[in-house]
């Protein structure tokens, strides 16, 4: 019997959860399960974090993940077992079965069952309808019609790409041949078995594990829960109980499943299945010469290093108590020191691309061609170390003058004003989607780059008048991207392959959402000035505001709050003035000073703010947007003194420059870390930054208007109004 001789099982499940615990806790991920299975079952099972919001329902067997492309596995058992019975034949053409189904095809050949099953049908990755963002429904039978709208990528079973479309053909395929609908065939067939209560096809958020999306440069939000047309391949949700049930028969056959990756972890055969969907990253992977298998699942969006390298960490330490050999220990990369840090952070060029490494909240990011993620060390290397992307190395010589990084060696270089996009460009330019599924169009080094599923980076090709193609590798391998224009050349709309997604005007939206309490500001101020701020330790430094202007009347007063051109929509100041304490004030002074050798002054929008408008904003705007404002309970560090909300203004024109997005845009383009717009947004906000922290200011992690004197904690938090504020000068 395989279960838990000598303890081997529960040794490396403890071990496991150690590591999972490491990356839940760095990371902040909900929750994280993971499973031992052998052919006699689930052996091992364990998690960390919790399955509810309130951190009070523990995890366990029994807590349910949406599987996203593990679904695929449960899908091609169905295939097989009616290919066993001789309803199904794997190598005949899918016309067979489905006769009217028909996408372009420009290269020759049929797609058979097989190609579907093995991602080799050359379909595009998602079908028009019933797509993974289609909040529409759309049946099975809709969604594989809209096919025939679509053209084939390649010749059927000559390459492999991965398509959500081929698995929701391959389930009419298999209701044609079952001669029943698909979920019933597969409840049949697959699920009531093997017992798999737990699993279901229909989303259901009731049942599911709290989860989280996680976009690099953007606030995390919960994901959507909805029902696709593509179902069979990326729909289902299930446990670590009911996996073990559906894994432990996949012991003992010459092949564990029809569908599935095989790879190799240390001379080891492994057959991994893999997932990712809205707030899920799931794994099942069998060795089966080793007669055990691996579930692991993570309630956060596209993690999938982290998953990997846990699901290695997991299998190794089961094959290490096996053999009886000394298991691995598990190494969490750390932050990178300040001074390495502040040795890196610059700007760096090839030639042709560049390569910017920046410092925010304390912890360094890299931006290159097609990735943006947290730089860490790991031992004496820096590497990337982010949830959806790992493992790079960045090298550099000592004094950082150059760096390498994915085979390039890039120059420091002093970033020159990018010229602005051509008109064409500029119109594309944004996002495009729904909130849920957002596709991001950006120019960088003069190339047009898409981000799309919240994580992966892709370099276009122009394509065609308004159309460019993802390139031969990816998720999207050489589909095309095509844009219909408004009245004023605008992007209206972005179609990838029949999938239509309506542009999006973040700044316009979001207004919309943090105005709505416009009608009520008055009321809210007049509740806050009722309130009082936490209270101070009396030994902080006296109060000395200065007003900024006056002391420098080269900068530009737009004190936004004293207008109506604001993010609540109402004014809340009586007067359009900016104090900070005097240090801090001389700071933002020498700054402003610097940027006039570019030919810039600084837009003076927020300095010092009473209280009362902290607590109001608190009250005022919704949760989601709470990463945008101060807690009041413990003061902004407006409310100090020591925070400038600024921007910049051409002194040629006196003009304030734009940015990738709007002051006080609650919205992932007001990240500092924001890849996204043009690469003229980006150089200006990076030369305010840069200008800033050289006069010792910190940006804020969510915001690249505002900026923290370094010791605002000296100073306390103060509620007085600007006419009650003396000197001054
Ligand atoms: C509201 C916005 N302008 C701002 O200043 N936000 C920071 C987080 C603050 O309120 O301190
Ligand atoms: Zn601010």
């Amino acid at each position: 019997a395989s279960t838990n001789i000598d303890g081997v099982w529960q040794r490396a499940g403890e071990a496991a959860l150690v590591a999972a615990e490491q990356e839940r806790a760095a990371r902040n991920i909900p929750s994280i399960a993971v499973g031992i299975v052998t052919r006699d079952g689930l052996v091992w099972s364990g998690g960390v974090g919790h399955a509810d919001a309130e951190g009070k329902q523990p995890l366990d067997g029994n807590t349910v993940y949406r599987i996203g492309g593990l679904t695929q596995a449960f899908t091609a058992e169905l295939v097989r077992s009616l290919a066993a019975s001789g309803k199904l034949d794997l190598d005949a053409p899918v016309t067979r079965y489905l006769p009217s189904f028909q996408p372009r095809n420009t290269f020759g050949g049929e797609i058979t069952v097989r190609h579907l099953l093995e991602h080799r049908s050359g379909l595009v990755r998602m079908p028009p309808r019933g797509h993974h963002a289609d909040l529409e429904s759309a049946t099975l039978a809709e969604t594989v019609t809209s096919l025939n709208a679509t053209a084939l990528m390649s010749q059927p079973g000559s390459a492999v790409k991965y398509s959500d479309a081929g698995y929701a053909v391959l389930a009419h395929v298999a209701e044609v041949a079952g001669g029943k609908p698909f979920e019933k065939l597969l409840a049949e067939t697959v699920l009531t078995p093997r017992s798999m209560t737990q699993t279901s096809l229909r989303a259901d958020k009731s049942s599911l594990a709290v989860a989280t999306m996680a976009p690099f440069d953007g606030e995390r939000f919960a994901p959507a829960v909805f029902d696709t047309g593509v179902v069979a391949s990326l729909g289902a949700q299930s446990s670590t109980k009911d996996l073990a049930r559906f894994t432990q028969d996949l012991f003992g056959r010459e092949a564990p499943t029809l569908s599935g990756e095989r790879g190799v972890l240390d001379r080891h055969d492994v057959v991994s299945l893999s997932g990712a969907t809205y707030g899920y990253t799931t794994d099942l992977s069998v060795f089966p010469a080793d007669g055990f298998a691996v579930i692991t699942l993570m309630a956060i969006d596209s993690a999938q290093p982290v998953l990997k390298r846990l699901r290695d960490f997991t299998a190794r330490q089961v094959i290490a108590a096996k053999t009886k050999q000394r298991r691995p220990a598990s190494e969490l990369s750390t932050k990178v020191p300040v001074g390495t840090a502040h040795r890196l952070q610059g700007h760096y060029s090839d030639g042709a691309h560049s390569l910017d490494i920046r410092i925010v909240d304390q912890r360094l990011f890299v931006e290159a061609p097609g990735l943006a993620a947290e730089l860490r060390q790991r031992g004496s290397r820096l590497v990337v170390d982010d949830l959806a992307v790992s493992g790079d190395e960045l090298q550099s010589d000592s004094k950082a003058r150059s760096v390498t990084f994915r085979g390039v060696t890039y120059q420091r270089t002093n970033w020159e004003r990018p010229a602005e996009p051509t008109a064409d460009l500029a119109g594309f330019v944004g996002e495009y989607g729904w909130p849920h599924n957002i596709l991001r169009v950006y120019e960088r080094d003069g190339d047009v780059y898409a981000r799309v599923e919240w994580s992966q980076h892709y370099k276009l090709e122009k394509a065609g008048k308004d159309a460019y193609r993802f390139p031969a590798a990816g998720l999207y391998a050489n589909e095309e991207l095509r844009f219909t224009r408004d009245e004023r050349g605008i992007g209206a709309a972005a179609n990838l392959s029949g999938v239509v997604m309506p542009h999006r005007d973040l700044g316009a939206e979001t207004e919309i959402r943090s105005r709505a309490n416009a009608p009520f500001i008055a009321a809210l101020v007049a509740n806050a000035r009722k309130m009082s701020p936490p209270a101070q330790p009396a030994n902080l430094r006296k109060p000395d505001l200065v007003e900024v202007n006056k002391l420098e009347p080269t900068t530009k007063l737009d004190v936004r709050y004293a207008t109506t051109e604001n993010f609540m929509g109402a004014p809340f100041y009586d007067s359009p003035r900016f104090f900070m304490q005097r240090p801090a004030a001389s700071g933002l002074i020498r700054a402003h000073r610097k940027l006039a050798e570019q030919g810039f002054g600084i837009v003076l929008i927020d300095g010092y703010r009473p209280w009362y408008a902290t607590r109001m904003f608190w009250d005022a705007v919704p949760p989601e947007s709470r990463p945008f404002v101060a807690d009041p309970s413990q003061g902004s560090r407006h409310n100090r003194g020591c925070a400038a909300d600024i921007s910049m203004f051409e002194l040629a024109t006196g003009k304030t420059v734009e940015m990738a997005g709007r002051y006080d845009e609650p919205s992932a383009r007001s990240s500092p870390l924001y890849v996204g717009g043009t690469s003229l947004q980006r150089w200006r906000r990076d030369l305010l930054k840069n200008a800033m922290e050289a006069e010792g200011f910190d940006v804020y992690v969510n915001e690249w208007w505002h900026f923290d004197y370094g010791e605002w904690r000296n100073y306390p938090v103060m509620n007085v109004d600007f006419n009650e504020i003396g000197g001054g000068s």
